[in-house]
């Protein structure tokens, strides 16, 4: 068994709002971080949802650990560790008293390994959630999901509201988490930098599609953004260009290989991309 996560032609539809999440097909492999990007709106959470079966899929299939996860399913849920953005525990309760309650819903609650984590995360054991600020809160949240030792951390957005020196320490944290070769993370996260960092593999989805999944080494190494002039375009290879986007007198042409583009197109300027630009091309430019 290779991969921790599969969703093959995920299918779910919100007729009120119009949206849907159109056959949406990715999978994690075991020991590794996906991250998973996409515009405001673009199904994120919806399809951390359908994963977590706190929403009703339409169609298609969500395998975790090799087999579909039912409602009574408490065997797999305990192994998935999950933060979400935004309140994830009832804000009367303090760190302590949540780690009782935590002990009662999970058999491997692991008490000295959530008090070590509130002492790296400098968090008051005694102090009520309600008092907390944003950062601390997503950072008891992770402290929660990680001491009932899951396989697998879900995090929508859990890094959004840290500053960058407890970003880069929670980025630790995860990648200490994926040592352990039966560990992955899926990490929903509009910091695209924080990706480019620790992510072995990037999904794109835009508008409920799917766009790309792909590895921070091609994403990093070998994407690049072509900048050619309009009559250069039309001598390009169709299959050569992912996605383009035209600005005043210029071309942004996205390349899946740019020592390749660089080889075929004599004279054209290849310039490194970033996540974020390469997001913004799939998103805001045309695809062929
Ligand atoms: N329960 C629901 N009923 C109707 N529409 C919904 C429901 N939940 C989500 N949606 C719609 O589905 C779309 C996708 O929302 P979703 O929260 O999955 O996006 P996201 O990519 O996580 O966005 P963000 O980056 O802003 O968190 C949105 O248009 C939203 O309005």
């Amino acid at each position: 068994m290779e991969n921790i996560l599969e969703l093959e032609q995920v299918c779910k539809a919100f007729p009120k709002t119009n949206f849907a999440l159109d056959q949406v097909s990715f999978s994690i492999p075991y020991g590794s971080i996906m991250g998973f990007v996409g515009e405001n709106g673009a199904g994120k959470t919806t399809t951390i949802g359908c994963i977590l079966n706190t929403i009703s899929k339409d169609s298609g299939t969500v395998k975790l650990f090799g087999k579909e996860m039912s409602d009574a399913d408490t065997d797999l849920r305990e192994k998935i560790g999950v933060v979400y953005d935004g309140d994830n525990f009832p804000s009367y309760w303090t760190a302590e008293q949540l780690s009782r309650v935590m002990g009662g819903l999970y058999t491997r609650w692991d008490n000295a390994l959530f008090h070590k984590y509130l002492e790296d995360f400098r968090l008051l054991p005694g102090q009520r959630i309600k008092n907390y600020s944003r950062g601390m809160t997503m950072k008891l949240a992770v402290a929660a999901a990680l001491s009932h030792h899951p396989q697998l951390l879900v995090l929508d957005e859990a890094t959004s509201g840290l500053d960058p020196i407890m970003r880069d320490d929670m980025l630790d944290v995860f990648l200490d988490f994926v040592q352990e070769e039966d560990h992955s993370i899926l990490l929903s996260s509009h910091i695209t930098t924080d990706l480019e960092k620790i992510a072995d593999y990037i999904t794109f989805i835009h508008d409920g599609r799917l766009i790309m999944t792909a590895s921070r080494n091609d994403l990093v190494y070998n994407f690049a953004v072509m900048r050619c002039k309009e009559s250069q375009f039309l001598e390009l290879d169709p299959g050569d260009i992912l996605a383009y986007r035209k600005r005043d007198f210029q071309m942004d042409v996205l390349v899946s290989d740019g020592k390749e583009a660089q080889r075929k197109y004599r004279g054209f300027v290849v310039d490194h991309v970033s996540v974020d630009e390469i997001m913004l091309l799939l998103v805001k430019g045309e695809r062929v």
